[in-house]
């Protein structure tokens, strides 16, 4: 029998909270003198923070079945055996709820446009592209070679797979190619390495590359909750990621250029646009 795929981690700070929240409840369990409501308030605390997600997927509209079908091709890769460039896991696909809020940034904002930061298997971008009206196209940025062509794969099994274009190499590289060939783009989603995030938001709007009206999405801006709670294994110091995102979130929020918001779905997304 083969071993079967693990599922996903928990990578959001609401998954991690809940799992933690069920490792006190079990690590209470056979303990004396416990009063009574304190473990009534613990187990709903864990169904609070445990029900969220499901919750939230529950409320969605559903996602295709080109999507459903990448999401199934992701979890079955075994991504322990890649080497080489940065290191990938299942758990980077952005996925049903994150997908259907950028299909409405794309149909609210009317974009025709997409240029995505950081492209994995190509479940963020397959998503737009469905959103797009006809003509429209995804431009993708992805370092990994592989994993681009595994995303490739993907998109030709999908009506709106045509209307992405894979752009391989470092995003830096490629966004300054794109401005100089003066592309112009109505939404941007950065989901690429954080410690990135900084030079490519400054990129964005000092260059045309996001159109005057255009909409900036970061991922991953609540990074697990590091930029508040301190590292992963209860280490005061944030990793180097948690720290980029810290900043770059301060930065921000101070920031004249642009009016933001961080919107607390799955690992956090900012919304930000030019004032
Ligand atoms: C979190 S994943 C993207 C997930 C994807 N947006 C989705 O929704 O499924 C981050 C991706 O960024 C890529 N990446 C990391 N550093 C990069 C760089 N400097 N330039 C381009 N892509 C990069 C990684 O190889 C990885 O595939």
């Amino acid at each position: 029998m083969p071993e079967p795929v693990p599922g996903p981690r928990p990578v959001t700070p609401v998954g991690i909270a809940a799992a933690l929240l069920e490792r006190v409840e079990a690590g209470l369990a056979d303990v004396a003198g416990v009063p009574d409501d304190v473990r009534a308030d613990l187990a709903r605390a864990r169904a609070i923070a445990g029900g969220l997600e499901p919750y939230l997927e529950a409320s969605t509209s559903p996602e295709s079945p080109a999507l459903a079908a990448l999401t199934e091709r992701t979890r079955a890769e075994d991504w322990s055996g890649r080497s080489g460039g940065v290191r990938l896991e299942q758990e980077m696909l952005s996925g049903h709820v994150e997908g259907a809020l950028l299909q409405l940034l794309v149909r609210t904002g009317r974009a025709r446009r997409v240029l995505e930061v950081g492209m994995f298997t190509g479940y963020s971008a397959l998503a737009m592209a469905e959103a797009l009206p006809e003509g429209g196209e995804v431009v993708a940025c992805e370092l990994d070679a592989a994993v681009a062509a595994l995303a490739a794969e993907c998109f030709a099994a999908s009506p709106a797979g045509g209307r992405i274009r894979v752009e391989v190499g470092p995003a830096l590289d490629t966004l300054r190619r794109l401005a100089d060939a003066g592309e112009v783009f109505d939404l941007v989603f950065v989901d690429a390495d954080k410690t990135g995030y900084a030079a490519y938001v400054d990129l964005l709007l000092d260059t045309g590359l996001l159109a005057e009206d255009g909409l900036l999405a970061l991922d991953n801006t609540l990074l697990q909750g590091e930029p508040w709670a301190g590292g992963p294994d209860g280490e005061e110091q944030a990793s180097a990621n948690g720290r980029a995102v810290a900043d770059l979130n301060a930065s921000l929020a101070a920031d004249p250029r642009v009016q933001q918001v961080l919107v607390p779905l799955r690992d956090g997304v900012t919304l930000a646009r030019r004032v």
